[in-house]
């Protein structure tokens, strides 16, 4: 495939997490925004963790659709994955927000993001190009933050 400005990596996203993002959005709660998303991502191992966006009456508590699907992957003690899937029905397609940018960083700062709408447009990139110079104890040489986890 060609690649283009919105796709730099040239790539589709994976059917098995296209489904499980798909079934995320399904499930999104969002009655203030009506704006829908869905997040697959997938570990080393292959285990796929999803999540929707959901919202709340005091606005500034809403989740995230991606930071939905890291809480999930690390709930259940996975520390990584190598791909996302975000699925929304806009054009261009849903593009994770600053915070979640930050949040996918702390996990995977080299996963290919791929978000895609229903018509099949893409937006592609690896975490850290969504965010550069992002903010990651292990990248960090002023010892900010060393533990034992
Ligand atoms: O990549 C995105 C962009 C937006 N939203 C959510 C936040 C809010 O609930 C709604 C409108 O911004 O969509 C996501 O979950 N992921
Ligand atoms: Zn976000």
């Amino acid at each position: 495939m060609a690649k283009t400005k919105l796709n730099p990596l040239g790539i589709t996203p994976d059917p098995a997490l296209l489904a499980a993002a798909k079934a995320a959005f399904a499930q999104a709660y969002a009655p203030y925004s009506k704006f829908h998303v869905g997040a697959a991502l997938r570990t080393p191992d292959g285990q796929v963790f999803s999540g929707a966006n959901v919202e709340n009456a005091s606005y500034g508590l809403g989740r995230c659709a991606e930071q939905s699907a890291v809480q999930a992957m690390a709930t259940a003690g996975a520390r990584t994955f190598t791909d996302l899937v975000v699925y929304a029905e806009s054009s261009p397609p849903a593009s994770p927000c600053g915070a979640c940018r930050q949040v996918l960083y702390e996990f995977a700062p080299d996963a290919r993001v791929v978000c895609v709408n229903a018509d099949g447009e893409v937006l592609s990139g690896l975490v850290r190009d969504f965010l550069p110079h992002g903010f990651r104890l292990e990248e960090r040489e002023d010892g900010h933050g060393v533990g034992t986890e």
